[in-house]
């Protein structure tokens, strides 16, 4: 009898992008809906924010779920329930932060974890790729303790860093510190996406 192999499905790559208190936050909407436009069949997006980045957008402009310290919490409730960093460590096959402010640089390179993105990272499985984009202003970009972070996270952790670019910043200072432009991010997704796929191929 013949049987005809039906090509295998391959499962959509289930990306998390990850939004902190950096005014570059910004651009979440704009990243996600260009990633949708153009990565939208092969890709799941779910987004995950610190309190601290819905200063910054609304969850309600976003083409995908914004989960929130609040969801954590709520979702919560007694011994048996699940627990959503764990829930989104296990779901995510790529991390993509962006931005990534100072203060969750300094907490990912010393394993703090006081909310879900931070939670998420400290459970995170080192076989999956990690991409940041660091965003702050420029004078926290040239304190000593940037570069020491970084280091530990790209040395001991593996993350890829996207570095940030010089622009007239938002509260008026010029210099390093703006994030990556939002193309620069969407292309880096892409690429990692084609590594993952050829790698199944
Ligand atoms: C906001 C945007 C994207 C506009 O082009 C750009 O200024 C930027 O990435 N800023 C992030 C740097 C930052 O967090 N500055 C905080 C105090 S100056």
């Amino acid at each position: 009898m013949e049987t005809t192999s039906s090509p295998v499905v391959r499962a959509k790559k289930r990306i998390l992008i990850g939004a902190t208190g950096s005014v570059a936050s910004v651009k979440i909407p704009l990243i996600v809906r260009t990633l949708v436009e153009e990565l939208g069949d092969l890709i799941e997006i779910k987004v995950v924010a610190t309190n601290a980045a819905l200063h910054f957008f609304n969850p309600s402009n976003v083409l995908a779920e914004v989960l929130t310290d609040k969801h954590e919490w709520d979702t919560w409730k007694v011994i048996s329930d699940p627990v959503l960093h764990i829930e989104l460590r296990k779901w995510a096959d790529l991390f993509v932060i962006c931005p990534l402010d100072a203060n969750t640089l300094a907490k990912a390179a010393q394993g703090l974890c006081d909310n879900l993105i931070t939670c998420i990272l400290r459970a995170w499985d080192e076989s999956r790729p990690v991409i940041v984009c660091p965003a702050m202003n420029t004078n926290m970009w040239n304190h000593k303790f940037t570069a020491r972070h970084l280091s530990i996270l790209t040395d001991e952790l593996g993350y890829r860093v996207i570095p940030p670019i010089s622009k007239l910043l938002a509260c008026g200072d010029l210099g390093v510190g703006a994030m990556a432009e939002y193309r620069t991010i969407v292309d880096e997704i892409k690429k990692e996406i084609d590594c993952m796929k050829s790698i199944e191929d």
